[in-house]
């Protein structure tokens, strides 16, 4: 059987050591590091991961604001208040939880945050920095799937990694990350053919592509290290990944499950970007 990648324990030791070092930096600084959250429309799932957040910062000894809009927000209105928290001396890092309802074009969005207060790095300049392998924050998620490869020990080093997914908030980033640790990379999507054949051979899986339990033992390379970015909600509310845990595990050498793998460590990650956005302004960076 497979080991499993704790994601509550790993992002747990990530909070408390980032709590630790908050302190410190409170101390020196009298200031706290702050984090804006902005939340469009009622989209259930969108509320649990804000409210993991705020919960998150008050954990850690961060400063938070909650700024929920109604669905019936304008792009205009959206725009002035990203401008308003670019300009908040309170505010070190800007989140705006995604998806956004249909009018509001996200890309606009997303290229209005100050670079300096992009926690999530979806800003074109944190992503043309990421490529370069020079940057100050990693996008949350993509981060996290590396922590937890780093907490199990794994070397990814001419691994065959095959990454399922092609967004800008994971697919593609996880790929550059994975190639920054010297992985040999391949990214399949909607169009690869015969996705199977490449995924057998894959030493690393990352599966984010959001179809619910699609990657049983039969895509799995024995010994395989398996990574689930998938989060979906079943009709009778189970809430699965993109893998077939039960079967994948049994030919995996590690796996992480859904609930309680990657999930939690997109919020630790976000909050260490939010301490890294909150020295940077310290030090004048
Ligand atoms: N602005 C952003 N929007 C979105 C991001 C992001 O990184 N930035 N990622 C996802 C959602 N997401 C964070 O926002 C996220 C997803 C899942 C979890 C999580 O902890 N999941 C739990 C299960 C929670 C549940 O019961 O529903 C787990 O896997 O254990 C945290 C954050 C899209 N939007």
């Amino acid at each position: 059987m497979a080991k499993i990648l704790d994601g509550k324990a790993v992002s747990q030791r990530v909070k408390n050591a980032l709590k630790d070092e908050t302190e410190k930096f409170v101390e020196k600084y009298g200031i706290k590091p702050g984090l804006a959250v902005v939340i469009v429309g009622d989209d259930p799932a969108s509320r649990v991961y804000v409210n993991s957040k705020k919960k998150a910062c008050a954990e850690i000894g961060y400063y938070s604001e909650e700024h929920a809009l109604p669905e019936s927000t304008t792009e205009g209105e959206l725009l002035s208040l990203v401008e308003k928290l670019n300009g908040d001396e309170k505010i070190h890092g800007i989140l705006v939880q995604l998806p956004l309802p249909k009018h509001i074009n996200e890309e606009k969005i997303i290229n209005a945050i100050n670079p300096k207060k992009d926690v999530d790095a979806f800003h074109p300049v944190n992503v043309g920095k990421i490529m370069i392998g020079n940057f100050d924050f990693l996008p949350c998620t993509p981060a996290g799937v590396m922590e937890l490869i780093n907490e199990a020990g794994i070397d990814l080093t001419g691994k065959n990694c095959v990454v399922v997914g092609r967004s800008n908030i994971v697919g593609k980033p996880q790929a550059m990350l994975l190639l920054h640790k010297n992985a040999t990379v391949t990214i399949c999507h909607s169009k690869t053919k015969n996705i199977k054949e490449i995924t057998k051979n894959a030493d690393v899986l990352v599966a984010a592509v959001g179809r619910a339990q699609m990657f049983d033992g039969d895509y799995i390379k024995d010994g395989a290290v398996v990574i689930d970015v998938g989060m979906n909600r079943l009709e009778n509310k189970k809430l699965v990944g993109d893998v077939d845990f039960e079967s994948a595990a049994k030919k995996a050498s590690c796996i992480t499950p859904v609930p309680g793998g990657v999930g939690p460590m997109t919020i630790a990650m976000l909050m260490k970007n939010t301490l890294t956005a909150a020295k940077n302004a310290v030090l004048g960076k």
